[in-house]
């Protein structure tokens, strides 16, 4: 059966070929040489985790599951509000079809703060990964679902090579073991189904358990409450990626503190 994912390679693989041929590979290496420098993605949720819980907070304006999540969509003061509030990095959605995102929403959040930012798109061509760091990226998403194991280590290798950071993203087990070929360890298990679009914080339970112990597990999607999170720790996974529990408030930072408050330190993942 196809998934959201199917419908959305195919409006990427036209928007790839578009901007391509509007940039070629020389013109956006030129560019992602000058991007600013990274900011360590991986290394600040490490730390942020050891202490308590390590967050991306998710900048993102609305997704195909929920449509429209928040109105008043200013992602410079969101990043702020993240920050204040005690994220440890950003995600931006840069996506537009299915997010309303844009890369500018990345360029203004990231200016905004001193946060290491995660482009959250659907990366299918290494010329993207440059894309990525042209626009300040320090990190990038690879799905496991989207893609296939020679077409994973190309995105990896392209970010290693710009010095970023590869969040390896995985929703059952078959991708978490496909995931090992890779060499980043910095794992997102995402509760989501692309298939009903609920969110289930088994996956993450059931997931964790088998995950490689030198790994860092961040769990992502559906978590709304300082218990889910507690819960999520309890299973030896201390970063969270999360949006709409955030962004559906008024007061962001204050929703973001109240989130991270008390953390669950007593078992911590092997780091
Ligand atoms: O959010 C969706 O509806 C969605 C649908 C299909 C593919 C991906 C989708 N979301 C991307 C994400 O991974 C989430 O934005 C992220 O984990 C935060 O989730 P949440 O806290 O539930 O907003």
């Amino acid at each position: 059966m196809a998934t959201v994912l199917d419908r959305i390679k195919d409006y990427k693989l036209e928007e790839i070929a578009t901007r391509k041929a509007e940039r070629g590979s020389e013109q956006i290496e030129s560019a992602a040489r000058s991007g600013p420098r990274v900011r360590p993605f991986g290394e600040a949720l490490r730390k942020a985790s050891r202490q308590g819980y390590g967050l991306i907070a998710e900048v993102k304006k609305a997704s195909p599951s929920k449509g429209l999540i928040r109105e008043d969509f200013e992602p410079a003061a969101l990043a702020k509000a993240y920050e204040d509030g005690g994220a440890t990095c950003l995600s931006v959605l840069t996506d537009a079809p299915s997010f309303q995102g844009h890369e500018d929403y990345l360029v203004a959040a990231r200016d905004a703060v001193d946060l290491p930012v995660l482009r959250k798109d659907f990366l299918f061509d290494p010329w993207q990964v440059a894309e990525s760091r042209a626009l300040g990226a320090d990190c990038i998403l690879i799905i496991m679902a989207a893609v296939d194991d020679t077409l994973a280590a190309e995105l990896e290798d392209a970010a290693r090579h710009w010095g970023m950071d590869a969040l390896i993203e995985v929703h059952n087990q078959e991708e978490l073991e496909r995931s090992a070929s890779l060499k980043s360890q910095l794992i997102g298990i995402n509760n989501r189904n692309l298939h009903t679009f609920e969110t289930d914080l088994d996956t993450t339970r059931r997931l964790a358990r088998i995950a490689e112990p030198q790994c860092m597990l961040v769990s992502e999607s559906g978590l709304f409450t300082p218990n889910d999170l507690a819960d999520m720790a309890s299973y030896g996974t201390r970063c969270f990626l999360i949006g709409e529990s955030l962004m559906r408030q008024d007061d962001v930072a204050e929703a973001t503190r109240a989130l991270l408050a008390n953390p669950l330190t007593a078992k911590a993942t092997s780091l």
